[in-house]
């Protein structure tokens, strides 16, 4: 049996400037025990599918089964089996840290959980602040109260919504740190994020997401194999010649090319030399999970854009 099954989930928002399908017939299977990624682009449709799994929002078309229970016909049996770490900030600002963690338990009829608590506590660096009020806290220290929040009943499946957006390097790794703990003792993980180094560093498989489908589902490694294995870097003001610049993703004056091999790095600064380029700074480096997030979406844009 799966961990989360989403079985052509679709989501049509009704906004007043007519329907919006937020989620096409997404399909996807998420094993017990994998550390699965979720990236897209903002508004590719990612939170709301978590928003459907969490029995926040419910889908137009299609089901969600969490461990075989159905999120909307069995919602309190599915989400007991979950924790979710949401995007947005919410707490109440009159309990202190530790009473907002036994209220959490108490929510899932779980008691005398003392121990998990301190256990918690320590492991997001918390244990000083478990008696401060909420509203002293600062956003990043929040962020760990809602990471044990979401953890306080030790669910099997361990949902992150992009927990470290604006969040120090400090929180990151400890985050990292114990997640991928809880992982290795067998929970399941499913993140969204936008830092691809983390989805790269963490994640045995993605699933790509762009305007509600899914464009690629894939095991990383392969994901990396089947990228141009090398980028060709550098530094220019001139403008490059349209074979080049075809290929180059520019950030400013940097420029950054995918190559397949030393032949097609040769090629490229051929063609720069001809088009009168002088590159600066040049690299050559291996492909990361940026270049192929940004090729597959480049792909997926110009099929989208061939069937419409
Ligand atoms: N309540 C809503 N009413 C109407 N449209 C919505 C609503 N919520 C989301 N959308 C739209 O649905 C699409 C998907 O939004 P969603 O928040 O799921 O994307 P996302 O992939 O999580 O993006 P981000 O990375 O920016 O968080 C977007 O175009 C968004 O504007």
């Amino acid at each position: 049996m799966s961990a989360v099954s989403f079985q052509s989930v679709s989501k049509t928002y009704r906004t007043p400037k007519g329907d919006f399908q937020a989620l096409k017939q997404v399909s996807l299977d998420i094993e017990e025990g994998e550390f699965f990624g979720l990236l897209g682009p903002n508004g590719a449709g990612k939170t709301t599918l978590i928003s459907i799994l969490a029995g926040l929002s419910q889908a137009s078309g299609g089901r969600v089964l969490v461990q075989g229970s159905d999120v909307q016909a069995n919602f309190a049996e599915a989400r007991r089996k979950l924790g979710i770490v949401p995007q947005e900030l919410v707490f109440d600002p009159f309990f202190s840290v530790r009473e907002a963690l036994r209220f959490q338990s108490g929510y899932f009829g779980v008691r005398h959980n003392d121990a998990w608590i301190d256990e918690l506590l320590d492991s997001l660096g918390l244990a000083d602040k478990a008696n401060a009020n909420m509203r002293q806290l600062s956003g990043g220290m929040k962020r760990r109260v809602l990471v044990a929040q979401a953890l306080v009943h030790k669910p099997p499946i361990i949902v992150l919504d992009e927990p470290t957006a604006g969040v120090d390097v400090e929180l990151r790794q400890t985050l990292w740190h114990f997640i991928a703990k809880l992982n290795k003792q067998g929970h399941t993980v499913l993140l969204t994020t936008h830092y691809l180094e983390e989805a790269e560093a963490l994640c045995s498989r993605v699933a790509m997401l762009k305007q509600g489908r899914i464009v690629k589902l894939s095991p990383m490694s392969e994901l990396l194999k089947s990228a141009s294995s090398n980028v060709l870097q550098f530094k220019t003001d001139s403008a490059l010649p349209a074979g080049v610049a075809q290929r180059a993703r520019v950030t400013g004056r940097i420029v950054q090319v995918p190559a397949a091999d030393a032949a097609d790095v040769e090629k490229l600064l051929a063609a720069l030399r001809e088009g009168g380029v002088t590159p600066e700074d040049v690299e050559i480096r291996r492909a990361d999970l940026e270049d192929v997030f940004i090729h597959i979406m480049n792909e997926a844009a110009v099929k989208q854009g061939g069937a419409a």
